[in-house]
């Protein structure tokens, strides 16, 4: 495996343990909504350093909050988990990709009341939220327009040893930084974006994550996933069936009429598990011609738009732990998820 990223401190409960520069403050014009929660109470993290303001996303394993750093006023995103393993392997993954553009930069990490939180730089909003936001899914020439800036994202991803194995970022690279052996692994992830080859238990590379962000682009431009109405595969069988469409006859070209498309899923074939993608190969596969390419924007209509989730009544009891004028009143449920995250497998 790759290097050991720092964890210490992740039992201490202090904050700061990577502290960098902040960046400057977003313009979040339309950005604040103040939630109900934070109305009628005062909730902190990190020892009362940073004020909560809103929800403003959910993933797998716990709730993105948008705060305030209550000495310097910066806003960030305060990342809120219950899980110590993907949260370990979570940090590892943003200091490797301190600088790369398109990550949320990363400033500290710290354990509160049995949870851990990452406090990140406070970005735009999602590629599913830009998509919402249009209320329509995007032209083909607006993707066509994005797909050579996520590959270049990609590739400085790539170049950091990591591949995005959905969700959980991992390393394609050994100690010696060689490339990891051929392996097989069943498959996890989103079934939808999931490459071919992961269908079979063919561990992934950086060949599948190209696959994925190229099925990626086709859903947000209305380019239709044969295999989205199949069944939820639940075996081997079920698998193959998804494998067989996604791998669209033998060299790919079956999947879609859209010559982009097409094209760049028979560049991903032809890569070897171990082979470097030649990204701009990949890159001018999208490239419009510069007339063409000037008439399109892809500009969010709320460039700075920050949005708010709702969060279920026990993610805002959890959150009202955090309420410094509040008595406890922890319900058996909390007090369960406490002590699973203080137990000594936590840690592990
Ligand atoms: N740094 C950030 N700035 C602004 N919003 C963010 C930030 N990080 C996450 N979000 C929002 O919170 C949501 C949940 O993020 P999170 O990282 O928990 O999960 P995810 O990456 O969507 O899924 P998974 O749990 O599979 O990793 C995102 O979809 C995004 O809308």
């Amino acid at each position: 495996m790759g290097s050991k990223a720092s964890t210490q401190g992740e039992k201490t409960g202090e904050a700061e343990k990577t502290e960098l520069e902040p960046s400057p403050i977003p313009r979040l014009d339309n950005a604040i909504v103040v939630s109900q929660i934070s109305k009628d109470n005062d909730i902190r993290f990190g020892n009362g350093r940073f004020t909560y303001l809103n929800p403003i996303g959910k993933g797998g394993f716990g709730i993105v909050t948008m705060v305030v750093d209550t000495d310097t006023s910066y806003p960030y995103a305060m990342k809120m988990e219950r899980c110590a393993a993907s949260y370990k392997n979570e940090v590892e993954a943003y200091e490797k990709l301190m600088g790369v553009q398109g990550v949320a930069k990363f400033y500290s990490t710290f354990r509160e009341q049995g949870f851990t939180f990452l406090q990140l730089e406070l970005v735009g909003i999602s590629l599913l939220q830009f998509v919402r936001a249009k209320g329509r899914k995007l032209r083909r020439t607006e993707a066509f327009k994005l797909a050579p800036q996520m590959i270049d994202i990609l590739e400085q991803i790539h170049e950091r040893g990591l591949i995005l194995d959905f969700g959980f970022t991992s390393t394609y690279l050994d100690s010696d930084v060689e490339h990891l052996e051929a392996t097989t692994r069943a498959p996890r992830g989103t079934v939808l974006y999931m490459s071919a080859n992961q269908h079979l238990s063919i561990y992934n590379s950086r060949r599948d994550d190209l696959e994925s962000l190229i099925y990626t682009l086709m859903d947000i431009c209305k380019v239709s996933l044969p295999w989205r109405n199949l069944q939820a595969p639940t075996n081997r069988c079920g698998h193959h069936a998804y494998f067989d469409m996604k791998q669209g006859g033998m060299d790919g070209s079956k999947i879609c009429d859209v010559p982009e498309f097409k094209k760049a899923l028979i560049m991903c074939r032809a890569l070897e598990y171990d082979e470097k993608p030649n990204y701009e190969k990949f890159k001018r596969v999208f490239k419009l011609n510069s007339a063409r390419a000037a008439t399109v924007s892809v500009k969010p209509d709320l460039p700075n738009r920050v949005y708010r989730c709702n969060l279920i009544r026990e993610e805002e009891e959890i959150l009202l732990k955090f309420d410094v004028n509040k008595e406890v009143t922890e319900t058996s449920e909390i007090a369960e998820l406490i002590e699973m995250n203080n137990s000594p497998d936590a840690d592990d």
